[in-house]
């Protein structure tokens, strides 16, 4: 058995998009648009993976927007989507200045926790040993939940 996916519903494509692809860099591999069933799939592969060529290789992220509109509310059952990093400083840096919250900031310089726009919780992990400890993050809060 080979891992193929993760699914999570979004509530607006432009959102989720602007997310994970501009601010993450994950890159669009397909999308299929349902008529049937009013809905569109939209795939996502991690940059690295796209990059090296293993999208087709890859497990993905499979975006699905139902036309008609959903409230969607998380279980607990469900925690995180995990992505390695190169540099957990710079990718924290980057996402703040584009807007986002940091609610786990890496003060161990390995781990930080973001959300999506629909509430999904996103683990970023320092690419092998952890950073030396550094401000501003070593000393900064947590923001909030993940
Ligand atoms: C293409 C393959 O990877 C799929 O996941 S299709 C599975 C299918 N998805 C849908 O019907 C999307 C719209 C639906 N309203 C929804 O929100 O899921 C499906 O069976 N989904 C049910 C599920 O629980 O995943
Ligand atoms: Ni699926």
């Amino acid at each position: 058995m080979r891992y193929l996916h993760t699914m999570v519903r979004i509530a607006d494509i432009d959102a989720a998009l602007d997310f994970y692809c501009n601010k993450l860099g994950m890159k669009e591999v397909r999308r299929q648009e349902n008529e049937q069933g009013r809905f569109t799939l939209i795939f996502l592969a991690a940059a690295h993976d796209e990059a090296s060529g293993r999208a087709d290789k890859a497990p993905l992220l499979e975006l699905t927007y139902n036309w008609d509109s959903e409230a969607y509310s998380g279980g607990r059952n469900f925690g995180h989507l995990a992505y390695e990093v190169d540099d957990i400083y710079e990718t924290c840096q980057r996402l703040v200045d584009q807007g986002v919250t940091i609610n786990r900031p890496p003060r161990d310089g390995y781990m930080a926790f973001i959300k999506s726009p629909d509430g999904i919780s996103i683990e970023l992990l320092q690419k092998g040993a952890a950073k030396e400890k550094a401000e501003p993050w070593a000393s900064m809060p947590n923001t909030g939940s993940w």
